[in-house]
C-alpha cells in the first residue's frame, strides 16, 4: 500500500537523524521538505528566528501546542525547555499522532512531551483535571486556522491563561487567520506583535503573531 507523506518524513528522520539528537531530527525534516516533499512544519526560518527565540525568552514551565502534525515544532520547543518543564501537544488525527510519537521518541525528548490524541475543543477544558495544569506560560497555535479564535476564547474561559501568558500563532498571513487577528489585536486583554517571515520552505510571505495576555 502507498505510504503517506508523514510516513515518508518519518523514514527520512530514521535514515538521516541521530537518535537522541533533537537538532539532527529538525535538520533531517527540513532537508526532506526542502529537497523531497513540502510539508506544513513551521520550518527553519520561522522556527529559528521566531519560535525558538520566543520559547527561549519566555522560558516556559508549561507549554501547550495545538496541532502536533509530525512533531517538528514539538521537538524544536521541547529541546529548548528547562528541566522539569512540560509540553502538552494535541493532535486529533491518529495517523499523524503515530508519526509524531516516533519523531518525538527518536529526538529523545519524549519525557518532556505529552502527546494527547484528541481534539482541542474536547481537551482544553480537561487540562486542569486530567494533567494538573494550572495555567500555560506559552501556547503555540498551529492547527486548523479557523479554530485559533475559538480555542483562544476557550482557553480564556477555562482560566488557562494568566498575566504574562504568551500565545504564538503560526500562519497569520498564509493561510491566514483573519478572525483571530482581528480579535487579538483589538482586545484590551492582549498586547500583540507581528513577526514577519516566509511560509516554510518557500519565498511566500507569512508570519507569526505573538500575543501576551494581560490578565
Ligand atoms: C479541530 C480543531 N482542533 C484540533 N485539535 C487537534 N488537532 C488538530 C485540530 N485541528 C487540526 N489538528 C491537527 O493539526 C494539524 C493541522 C494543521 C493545520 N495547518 C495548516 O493548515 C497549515 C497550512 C499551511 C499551508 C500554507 C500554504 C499552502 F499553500 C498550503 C498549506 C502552512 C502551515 O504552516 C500550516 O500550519 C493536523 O495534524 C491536524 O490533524
Ligand atoms: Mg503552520
Amino acid at each position: 500500500t502507498q505510504s503517506t507523506r508523514p510516513q515518508r518524513l518519518l523514514a527520512a528522520v530514521h535514515k538521516k537523524a541521530t537518535r537522541g539528537n533533537p537538532r539532527s531530527v529538525v535538520k533531517a525534516i527540513d532537508e526532506f521538505c526542502n529537497q523531497n516533499e513540502w510539508a506544513m512544519n513551521v520550518g527553519n526560518e520561522k522556527g529559528s528566528e521566531i519560535l525558538d527565540s520566543v520559547v527561549s525568552e519566555t522560558n516556559p514551565g508549561c507549554v501547550l501546542e495545538l496541532g502536533t502534525y509530525c512533531g517538528y515544532s514539538t521537538v524544536r520547543i521541547a529541546s529548548l525547555l528547562p528541566p522539569h518543564a512540560q509540553l502538552i501537544t494535541l493532535e486529533f488525527n491518529p495517523d499523524n499522532a503515530a508519526v509524531a510519537r516516533q519523531v518525538i521518541a527518536w529526538a529523545g525528548v519524549a519525557e518532556k512531551v505529552r502527546l494527547v490524541e484528541g481534539e482541542s475543543g474536547e481537551w482544553i477544558p480537561k487540562m486542569k483535571e486530567q494533567f494538573g495544569v494550572k495555567t500555560f506560560d506559552l501556547v503555540f497555535l498551529d492547527h486548523w486556522k479557523n479554530r485559533y479564535l475559538l480555542d483562544t476564547k476557550l482557553m480564556e474561559e477555562c482560566g488557562l491563561l494568566k498575566k504574562g501568558s504568551v500565545l504564538l500563532a503560526d500562519n497569520v498571513v498564509c493561510p491566514g487567520a483573519p478572525d483571530y487577528l482581528e480579535y487579538i489585536r483589538n482586545s484590551p486583554q492582549y498586547k500583540s506583535q507581528f513577526f514577519k517571515s516566509h511560509l516554510e520552505y518557500t519565498k511566500a510571505e507569512d508570519g507569526l503573531e505573538k500575543s501576551v495576555f494581560l490578565g
